[in-house]
């Protein structure tokens, strides 16, 4: 595969055959000049930035959202996901394929871009990407940062030209507007937080406080429990209703024994008392 060079690319875009359209001139300004470490045009690659960034579950007409991308900056939080639309709109001539990787400063702070592919011969249009932030910060996207480096190969011969990029056409309100298909198909089935880092966190949040409820409400409650039973065991232990039988015994032996005492005094009575014929 003949990768094209730094010189090549520039050739080919000083003779319009590769079209990179910008609205702020970026790319024809440094079209002229020697290399440089933040040129758009590196040793065999040309660097793309970010245009258009649209957040996930961000109703249409909000900021982020399929009608009202931000344009200034987002902060991407850890397993945050966003889709990017590059600032650039870059057209290829039909012999000359590419192919997108992401930046080393993005991959190297866990931003990863999923779908960096290939760019047909012949396409014509804006690039979109989608990022997920895996690392354990947050990590801000400005517009104008690179989010893409694209190297570019030579066919050897012509082919059928990929065209251009497609819209959908979409009711806003009363006024019907254009946005990319790309946005129109498949931003809306992205998730905001691809690993419900969020809902995970507040999982883990509720279980801590679940656990410290038990220990503050839980291990009172257990030990008065405890404090019960081990009366109870106590009670059982030294048997206190042994003494009070023991007493009550005693307490009818003597009754039993007055009891006795009694009839023979009355017997007495009777013999002493009987008349003597
Ligand atoms: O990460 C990427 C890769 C490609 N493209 C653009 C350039 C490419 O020429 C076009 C189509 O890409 P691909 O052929 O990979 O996508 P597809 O799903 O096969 O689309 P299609 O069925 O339209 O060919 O989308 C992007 O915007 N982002």
């Amino acid at each position: 595969m003949n990768v094209l060079s730094r010189d090549e690319l520039i050739a080919l875009f000083n003779a319009n055959e590769l079209i990179i359209e910008d609205s702020d001139g970026f790319f024809a300004q440094w079209a002229g000049q020697c290399y440089a470490w933040n040129s758009p045009f590196q040793q065999c690659s040309i660097d793309l930035r970010v245009g258009k960034i649209y957040v996930p579950e961000t109703q249409p007409n909000e900021l982020g959202g399929s009608y009202n991308p931000k344009l200034d900056e987002h902060v991407l939080d850890t397993g945050h996901t966003i889709m990017i639309r590059t600032k650039e709109k870059i057209t290829l001539p039909d012999d000359i394929g590419g192919i997108c990787f992401s930046p080393s400063r993005l991959a190297l702070k866990a931003v990863l871009i999923t779908n960096m592919g290939h760019v047909d011969p012949g396409y014509s249009g804006h690039l979109h990407f989608t990022a997920i932030n895996m690392g354990k910060e947050s990590f801000t996207f400005r517009g104008k940062d690179i989010v893409c480096s694209m190297i570019f190969f030579k066919l050897g011969n012509r082919v059928a030209p990929f065209g251009n990029e497609h819209f959908t056409t979409v009711n806003n309100g009363s006024v019907q507007i254009q946005i990319p298909t790309v946005v129109a198909n498949y931003f809306p089935k992205l998730a905001k937080d691809f690993v419900d880092v969020s809902k995970r966190a507040q999982a883990i949040a509720k279980a801590e406080i679940n656990d410290t409820k038990l220990w503050q409400i839980g291990v009172p409650a257990l030990a008065a429990a405890l404090a019960v039973i081990a009366g109870a065991v106590q009670v059982y232990i030294n048997k206190p209703w042994e003494r009070e039988i023991s007493q009550l015994k005693s307490k009818i032996e003597t009754l039993e024994t007055k009891q006795n005492y009694e009839s023979r005094i009355i017997e007495l009575e009777k013999k002493v008392l009987k008349p003597k014929r």
